[in-house]
């Protein structure tokens, strides 16, 4: 039997890349709205006194006082083991991850740690409204199992993949170029196009892979139809050294990739903060994405993304957390910190910009704008109700709003799980305060 239900708050989505269309035209809003939802999908959605009268009087309709329905959001970068490792002191790029993220992430050879880790970072991405995003695992093809576990039972959009490494780390955490290979040939013959659930390729970094690992993850990733292809890449100032020394034969960090046929649609790479002009316009041809993380970058004291210079040669762009090394799984954080990066180049990021990095344009680079990111009809019912009374502070900031733009500003600024009342994943809900 169809099961269809209807939420009634102000309601905002972003319909197209506001640095492209202009912020008028990038966005609906309605003050007091109403999303139609069936089966999981998004039927319709509008002014409630348009779209009741057309409704069914046996639809249930869920009544939200000071609230706002935006789509989930979508987070480009993060990892799942690392969440052990939050907050950890006084280390960069290099040193962190020898220091912290190897001990933690050793720890998932054993299946149910890594059940009951995926358990907690799942909940802690949907109290943040965190409804899809791109997750490395570590080198263990268990850690992938447990996670699309846990995933498919709670029905989320989600793209995951076994860390490839077989140099340049612990060998508690190595695996060879052909068992990489293997490994995740079954997790992507068991789990790929599962339900919602989608596989990445997923090298480490440049670093930490032999060309012969970088060259079966190449194959690999032409093999399957839809398969992403996660990684990291210029980060750090140091890592870039140490690619250049350990690959003196190529031309620059992002060509190591290029190189081994791991660039292009549905390819993903981590942070980006110094890449050079041709870089920028070799993703931006072949329709790679960058993953912007901004507390990550701060935290690290990794350097400033130049999103201007990024998007000037069409590259997509999305959000990132990067927990463990990013502060916060809250995309409203990651907003916060994104607008001081830009702030201090000289950049804007207003608020219909932000919110669209935070959904639409975040989709955008995973190629599933078609499915998720907005809440237009036809799309999959992955939404967040945003709650205006979550704190004094919010609710006070809040009264004094004269605008929308206003609104989400200051709730970008403000805001983090506290503000996310309940987190919907197509259709079913999946958090709530
Ligand atoms: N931030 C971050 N950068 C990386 N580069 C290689 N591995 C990592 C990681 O785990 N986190
Ligand atoms: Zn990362």
């Amino acid at each position: 039997m169809s099961q269809c239900k209807a939420y009634r708050a102000s309601v905002f989505h972003c319909i197209a890349d506001p640095g492209v269309v202009g912020a008028e035209r990038s966005y609906e809003y309605f003050e007091d709205g109403l999303l139609v939802v069936e089966d999981g999908m998004v039927v319709e959605v509008g002014r409630a006194e348009s779209v009741l009268p057309s409704l069914s009087p046996e639809v249930e309709v869920v009544h939200y006082e000071n609230a706002l329905i935006t789509p989930g959001f979508v987070d480009t970068h993060i990892h799942y083991p690392q969440v052990g490792i939050i907050g950890s002191y006084g280390a960069q790029l290099l040193d962190w991850l020898e220091t912290y993220t190897f001990p933690c992430e050793g720890q998932f050879d054993d299946s149910r740690h890594a059940h009951a880790q995926a358990d907690i970072f799942l909940r802690e991405l949907l109290r943040n409204g965190t409804t899809t995003a791109l997750v490395f695992g570590t080198v263990h093809k268990q850690s992938v199992d447990a996670f699309f576990e846990r995933a498919s039972k709670l029905n989320l959009r989600m793209i995951a993949g076994k860390v490839l490494m077989d140099r340049c780390a612990p060998d508690y955490l190595v695996d060879t170029a052909e068992s990489g290979y293997a490994d995740s040939k079954e997790l992507i013959e068991r789990w790929h196009g599962k339900g919602r659930l989608s596989y990445a390729v997923t090298p480490r970094f440049a670093p930490t892979s032999s060309n012969e690992q970088l060259e079966l993850a190449g194959k690999l990733f032409k093999e399957f139809q839809g398969l992403y292809m996660h990684t990291h890449i210029s980060e750090n100032r140091q890592e870039i050294e140490w690619v250049k020394e350990l690959f003196p034969e190529r031309d620059g960090y992002l060509d190591v990739y290029d190189h081994h046929g791991l660039i292009g649609e549905r390819s993903v790479f981590a942070h980006g903060v110094h890449l050079h002009d041709d870089e920028c316009r070799r993703l931006g041809d072949t329709g790679s994405a960058v993953a912007f993380c901004p507390t990550s970058n701060l935290f690290l004291g990794s350097g400033l993304l130049d999103l201007a210079h990024l998007e000037s040669h069409g590259v997509r762009v999305g959000l990132g957390t990067d927990v463990g090394a990013g502060t916060s799984f809250s995309q409203l954080q990651s907003l916060n910190e994104a607008y001081k990066v830009l702030q201090l180049q000289g950049q804007k990021l207003d608020p219909f910009k932000a919110f669209y990095l935070a959904t639409l344009g975040g989709a955008r680079s995973l190629y599933l704008d078609d499915r998720i990111g907005s809440l237009q009809a036809g799309k999959e019912a992955d939404f967040v109700v945003l709650d205006y009374e979550a704190t004094p502070l919010v609710s006070y900031r809040l009264k004094h709003s004269k605008s929308l733009e206003e609104t989400l500003f200051a709730l970008m600024i403000l805001g983090d799980d506290r503000v996310v009342k309940e987190t919907f994943s197509a259709g079913a809900s999946v958090h709530r305060r």
